[in-house]
């Protein structure tokens, strides 16, 4: 890869609109789609997934989540391999959200898991939690940036318990803004859109702006979750991120992923949402 991740994902962006499709194989979404809740059933799912976001423009990355893998133990991680290459020979980008973050010496364990080349969970960037300190990511940091790959840590998160850490501190100083401040360091002298994202829930975007955080500043591409399922609106959420909408990602899983399991049904659905997203 010659460009880096955040230059991929703006040209992707640009080309598809703003819409991330989660992969997220609930086991009633399986039910639903008349497959078992196994890792058969999974890799179906996985693979229609992704065969509906190569098939029609709409879809500018692929987020699977981790965790709906992982209860499988490694026959899941095996279809979680199995789904990221797939996305990469449908030249689709990947964004493993695992959500890992450790002390910085297992901290690199991570990192080499899903950022490394040559790792079976190779994905274009990481979702990252910054709780145990920013700089003690700087491992996962420094090997994305090392391999034109990228990271999303975790600001405000989509999920109401999220304040009770993430708006901790003193006035205009929240845990949350060292978040963003850190990314901003991080992206300064990145001539396009930077490559250490960031995650802040499309159902909270104001709460960025009443907790003086300058998320258009930080460069970063911002990882919105909560579109559709969780309740947040396009209109509100353009609104909302304001100058900084430009640079984000807003995801979807359960909201898309229900129109499944027919093919057409679920292209549909995502040519929709990217509508919504877009029309003003
Ligand atoms: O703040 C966050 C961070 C991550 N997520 C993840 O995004 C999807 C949302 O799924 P929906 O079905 O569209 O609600 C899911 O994988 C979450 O773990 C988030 O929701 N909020």
């Amino acid at each position: 890869m010659s460009q880096t991740f955040g230059t991929r994902l703006a040209q992707a962006m640009a080309h598809h609109g703003p819409l991330c499709l989660g992969i997220d194989p609930h086991r009633h979404l399986l039910h639903d789609w008349g497959l078992n809740d196994t890792p058969a059933g999974l890799s179906t799912f996985s693979k229609t997934v992704v065969e509906a976001a190569a098939e029609t423009t709409g879809v500018a990355a692929l987020k699977p989540q981790v965790a709906l893998y992982e209860r499988f133990g490694s026959a899941g991680f095996a279809v979680l391999e199995e789904t990221l290459q797939l996305a990469h020979q449908a030249d689709i980008l990947t964004i493993a959200d695992a959500k890992r973050g450790d002390i910085g010496s297992t901290m690199q364990g991570y990192a080499q898991a899903w950022l490394a080349d040559g790792s079976s969970l190779v994905a274009d960037a990481v979702t990252l939690s910054p709780y145990l300190g920013y700089e003690s990511l700087r491992p996962a940091i420094d090997l994305a940036l090392a391999h034109q790959r990228g990271v999303f840590i975790l600001a405000l998160t989509s999920n109401p318990e999220g304040a009770s850490v993430q708006h901790l501190g003193a006035e205009n100083d929240s845990v949350a803004k060292r978040v963003v401040e850190a990314a901003a360091r991080d992206n300064r002298g990145d001539e396009t859109l930077g490559s250490v994202g960031l995650v802040v829930g499309a159902t909270v975007p104001a709460q960025a702006a009443a907790l003086g955080i300058d998320l258009a500043g930080a460069n970063a591409p911002i990882l919105a979750p909560g579109y559709g399922s969780q309740g947040a609106e396009a209109k509100s959420i353009r609104d909302g991120f304001g100058e900084a909408w430009p640079n984000v990602l807003v995801n979807s899983s359960r909201g898309i992923l229900q129109h499944g399991p027919n093919l057409g049904d679920l292209k549909l659905a995502i040519g929709d949402a990217r509508k919504d997203l877009i029309v003003k």
